[in-house]
């Protein structure tokens, strides 16, 4: 007996082997994709009728700083080392753990909300990060943001923090949880720290995920102290391997990016951030060509504003063909792809497929909208057309976290209050009560 059967869905299996199927259906049982097929021959405890629905893979969001909801609109504007140093670093000083939870249990609130099944994230008091995924039933690789600046002693600090994190999260959560080692960025983590990072992560048989080459002072900072990009640092120290995500890539000479294609270093690229702060085109095409895994991310909310990856999969397919004056540099399937698929890669977790024996991680998108009508392609309206609010079903692990638009694994007022209560933490001007969205009877 199934727990789980999905009905009269079109099922986006995102398979290459069987393909999608205009009608299908899928059973779940133990957490597991058990039948993917035209009919299942078994019964099942529950059903869910995906009548009028596509049934894909949840979404993969690899690179995240899941508690920066706090820092919506915090500050926007800005060149990225002026926004990072003189106003986000120094708010996040204020903020603790308790603060942490309740802005990751906001970005789970939205990820799940807009269909993201898994995300990579890396912040500061990572283990609230960790309690809130595990208490809201998402699947995530989390790590905590190490940063040296050359000093020893907060080098030592830092990857203690690090070595924690992974000695009490990886495998949390009944193996939602996976850890990884976040040394921030090549410019801001010393050679030795990098090298130290690098030999943990090897002999914890955890991945590493860092930030490199986001902007064009990162690599003429990197030139000036030592001779070489970060790409070729990290190279030369031998940081890379297929265990890396590196976030951004974006000025990359050719030979960085045959580089991370040898080693088999993944991308996560986030183009809705990148335009935001101004830091550059990431060569996505290129890399796809040379066989580099890259897969799409948010980045953090405040350099997006929001996570839903409905958007950054429109502004992935948009921004490449108006760079390259190209409409067929990436299309709507090789998007997709990337969102779920490659992402899921990325991680080293059986998903971003709907596979007999992969996770139950999927979810249900509702195309019996105006905005979505009439219905030629459904690859073509899940990237151009459609939006994180058409999401109505959302499975992790076999369990069902939303239902017809329901959130049923958190209370989302309760989740917002405590949100917007942390945020005051920031000391700045607050509009939530102005706008009176701190009263319950006020219509959300
Ligand atoms: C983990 C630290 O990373 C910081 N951060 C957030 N967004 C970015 C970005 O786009 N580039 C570099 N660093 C970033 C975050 O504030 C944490 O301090
Ligand atoms: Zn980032």
């Amino acid at each position: 007996m199934a727990d789980i059967l999905i009905k009269n869905g079109y099922i986006l299996t995102m398979d290459p082997d069987t393909g999608d199927l205009k009608k299908g259906e899928v059973a779940i049982e133990n957490g597991r994709i058990i039948y993917v097929g035209l009919s299942y021959n078994g019964k099942a405890d529950k059903i869910i009728d995906a009548s009028g629905s596509v049934v894909m893979p949840g979404l993969v969001n690899t690179h995240n700083h899941a508690g920066m909801t706090l820092l919506r609109g915090y500050a926007d504007d800005l060149p990225l080392a002026e926004w990072l140093e003189d106003y986000i670093w120094p708010v996040e000083e204020k903020l603790g753990p308790e603060e942490i939870y309740a802005g990751v249990r906001l970005a789970c609130l939205e990820m799940i909300k807009s269909g993201t099944t898994t995300f990579a994230d890396m912040y500061i008091h990572e283990q609230a990060a960790a309690r809130a995924v595990e208490d809201c039933g998402m699947r995530a690789a989390l790590s905590y943001g190490m940063i040296d600046f050359g000093d020893p002693q907060r080098a030592e600090s830092s990857l203690l923090k690090g070595r924690n994190f992974v000695k009490d999260f990886n495998g949390a959560a009944n193996g939602r949880i996976s850890a990884m080692y976040g040394p921030h960025a090549p410019h801001t983590c010393s050679q030795q720290f990098l090298q130290d990072v690098r030999k943990q992560a090897r002999k914890d048989d955890v991945k590493v995920h860092i930030h490199v080459l986001e902007t064009e002072a990162e690599l003429n900072q990197m030139k000036e102290k030592y001779g070489k990009c970060s790409v070729n640092m990290l190279h030369d120290i031998g940081f890379f391997d297929s265990d890396v995500l590196a976030a951004h890539c974006i000025w990359l000479s050719e030979g960085d990016m045959n580089i991370l294609a040898e080693t088999g270093v993944h991308v996560s690229h986030d183009p809705v951030s990148n335009m935001k702060t101004a830091a550059g085109i990431a060569p996505v095409p290129q890399l796809l060509e040379k066989g580099v895994n890259v897969s799409l991310s948010t980045d953090g909310c405040a350099s997006n504003n929001n996570l839903d990856m409905f958007g950054v999969m429109k502004t992935a397919a948009l921004l490449h063909k108006v760079n390259s004056m190209d409409l067929t540099v990436i299309d709507a399937r090789k998007v997709l792809e990337m969102a779920t698929v490659y992402g899921a890669k990325a991680l080293g977790i059986e998903a971003g497929m709907i596979k007999e024996g992969y996770y139950g991680d999927l979810i249900v998108v509702d195309m019996k909208r105006p905005h979505l009508t009439p219905l030629y392609d459904v690859d073509s309206h899940l990237v151009y057309s459609a939006r994180g609010s058409d999401v109505t079903t959302v499975l992790v692990d076999g369990k069902v976290l939303m239902e017809n638009g329901k959130v049923l694994c958190m209370d989302e007022y309760e989740i917002m209050m405590e949100a917007s209560k942390a945020a005051k933490k920031t000391d700045s001007q607050h509009l939530i009560d102005v706008l009176g969205l701190n009263d319950p009877s006020v219509d959300q």
